[in-house]
């Protein structure tokens, strides 16, 4: 579990990025936390996840956790097995040389992901988006009961987002927590248990995610009009998140609508 209370962080000395946060992150539970560019989430996920010492209040962790970044860069020919194998580390004595078991955590962590077929290829050579999967397939590896994850599919396509967002929700089922922040409303209003929209220093909401998440909410956290929907999915109904884009390229034109 990883709790803060009165979080509070700045970076400059009369600027607050936010302030008074009390979040927790539960194993078992995904939590999300959206909110526009720029307003706070990648430091607040920092805070919480142990890289960043926020400048007022308390984060309280009990077990371990993996950090997600959005992306990394490699500056080493590292191999995507390698990169993944890194995820042992924390498990290893210093200097030590992985074993057998630290090897057979990777293999499952890289087929867990899909990305077996990519474990010799180098890692600096990867596109964003399989860097993404090895990030993720790393911390899988670590063992890690709380997952924090900075914007894990952003730069993935749709079908490797399903696998990520599926993936994500399995290991929920099986007891690990999940800390992520999303540009998707949609993915949050499936996936999360608890959400925190940041709309501004001052005002940051924490709550369960299904009340949370509403249009009215997400039109003001994101300053355009939103609607919710219900669409039925391949497997059941969903919940999704329509901005107004302005008029579709399928809607009459003025002249059309007029003849
Ligand atoms: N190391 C830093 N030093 C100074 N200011 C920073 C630093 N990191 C972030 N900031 C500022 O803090 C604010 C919040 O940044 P942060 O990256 O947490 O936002 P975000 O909500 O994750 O944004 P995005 O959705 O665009 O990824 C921004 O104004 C950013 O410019």
């Amino acid at each position: 579990m990883i709790q803060a209370r009165s979080l509070g962080h700045r970076y400059t000395r009369d600027t607050w990025v936010f302030r008074d946060v009390d979040v927790t992150a539960r194993e078992g539970r995904v939590l999300a936390v959206l909110g526009p560019n720029g307003r706070g989430k990648t430091t607040l996920l920092r805070c919480l996840a142990g890289l960043l010492a926020p400048s007022e209040g308390t984060v309280t962790t009990t077990t371990p956790v993996a950090y997600v970044p959005q992306s990394h860069s490699a500056s080493f020919g590292y191999s995507v097995a390698d990169m993944v194998l890194m995820g042992r580390s924390r498990h290893l004595k210093a200097y030590a040389t992985p074993g057998r078991r630290d090897h057979e955590l990777t293999a499952q962590a890289l087929d867990r992901v899909g990305i077996t077929h990519m474990a010799r290829r180098s890692y600096a050579e990867l596109s964003g988006g399989e860097q993404q999967m090895v990030l993720i397939a790393r911390a899988l590896a670590s063992q890690c009961q709380v997952m924090v994850l900075d914007e894990p599919v952003s730069a993935l396509d749709l079908r490797n987002q399903a696998r990520v967002l599926t993936l994500l929700q399995e290991l929920t089922a099986s007891g690990m927590g999940i800390a992520l922040t999303t540009h998707h409303p949609d993915h949050a209003l499936h996936l999360a248990d608890d959400a925190v929209l940041v709309l501004g220093p001052e005002d940051v909401r924490t709550g369960p995610a299904a009340e949370l998440l509403d249009a009215e909410a997400l039109g003001e956290l994101y300053g355009l009009p939103v609607t919710t929907c219900s669409v039925r999915g391949p497997r059941g109904p969903r919940t999704v998140v329509v901005p107004d884009l302005g008029p579709t390229r399928d809607a009459p034109r003025p002249a059309e609508e007029a003849a």
